[in-house]
């Protein structure tokens, strides 16, 4: 079938044979296999394996959903939400079937703010995200629909994909960032942290520890390694963050040893500031993840 659904999990199968496998538990992708040059199905996507995948805690891997706040909460909506919100830790509803022929399968999983009655101490506002996967031979496309739904009240929020690409963190670069304005995360101080700094670098690596946050990046990126690349696109996720903990690493419970080796996050979002939405309107944050074919 090319769509398999359980209780926890969806699979879609594409029939040139690439997979992608979604826990309903955040929405969160962890699994997709395209095959190589050979044939043969590799997977694309790192997951720690001392991730919990019961639903007990964000998955440490895969595409966890961020939305309405990236990092800790700032805004005064957000206060009592956890690091990187809600939508990644709460169980997420299978929808439907959107399309299903050779060009692609693709499903649609819903989350509304009525349907977890702890949303209502945690966040005051009501929102209704639905997250559209396409699977075609070599592309996973990702797209978050944040609707509101109050006849009265704007909603601010955060989205981001953050997207943990199976790569080698020592010889793994991402390109184009040159020449743009981010913030660095890894800084000891607010001041500094809070202190636009330049990329000078034309390919950027993560050998050092690097918790970068680039504003008005460009969406369209490309991840290169050995004898690999993938290339990312995004629309309306204006900002980049890309991110590696290296030995930082080891403070994770749920991060396997020497993990952080095997993977650099490039997660586009829209993390600068807030989308403000209006009553009734909605929003399109799209990620499109392309396997190299070179
Ligand atoms: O451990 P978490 O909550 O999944 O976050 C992982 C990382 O996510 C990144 O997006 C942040 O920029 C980092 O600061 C953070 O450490």
């Amino acid at each position: 079938m090319p769509v398999d659904h359980s209780d926890s999990k969806v699979t879609l199968n594409h029939p040139k044979g690439s997979t992608v496998e979604i826990l309903l538990y955040g929405a969160t992708i962890i699994s997709w296999k395209v095959a190589d040059k050979q044939g043969s199905l590799q997977e694309r996507l790192f997951v720690s394996s001392k991730a919990s995948l019961d639903g007990s805690k964000p998955v440490r891997g895969g595409i966890p959903v961020v939305f309405p706040c990236f990092g800790a909460p700032t805004h005064p909506d957000h206060l009592k939400l956890p690091q990187h919100g809600l939508a990644r830790n709460q169980n997420w509803s299978f929808d439907s079937i959107v399309m299903d022929n050779s060009a692609g399968v693709s499903v649609r999983l819903t989350l509304d703010s009525s349907a977890n009655p702890k949303n209502a101490s945690l966040y005051p506002k009501e929102f209704r995200l639905a997250y559209v996967v396409t699977l075609a031979e070599h592309q996973l496309s990702t797209d978050l629909h944040v609707e509101n739904p109050s006849a009265t009240e704007t909603i601010d929020f955060q989205a981001l994909l953050h997207t943990y690409v199976r790569a080698p963190a020592d010889n793994v670069f991402v390109t184009p960032l040159h020449g743009l304005s981010y913030f660095d995360k890894t800084e000891a101080t607010d001041e500094a942290r809070a202190t636009a700094k330049t990329e000078t670098r034309q390919e950027v690596d993560v050998k050092n520890f690097t918790d970068s946050v680039y504003q008005g990046a460009p969406g369209q990126y490309r991840v290169t390694w050995p004898g690999g690349s993938l290339e990312i696109r995004a629309k309306e996720f204006k900002d980049v963050v890309v991110w590696n903990p290296q030995e930082e690493g080891r403070k994770m419970s749920d991060m396997e040893a020497d993990g952080w080796k095997n993977y650099v996050c490039v997660e586009p979002g829209y993390v600068r500031g807030f989308v403000t939405l209006e009553p009734k309107k909605s929003w399109i944050g799209q990620q499109v993840l392309t396997v190299g074919q070179d």
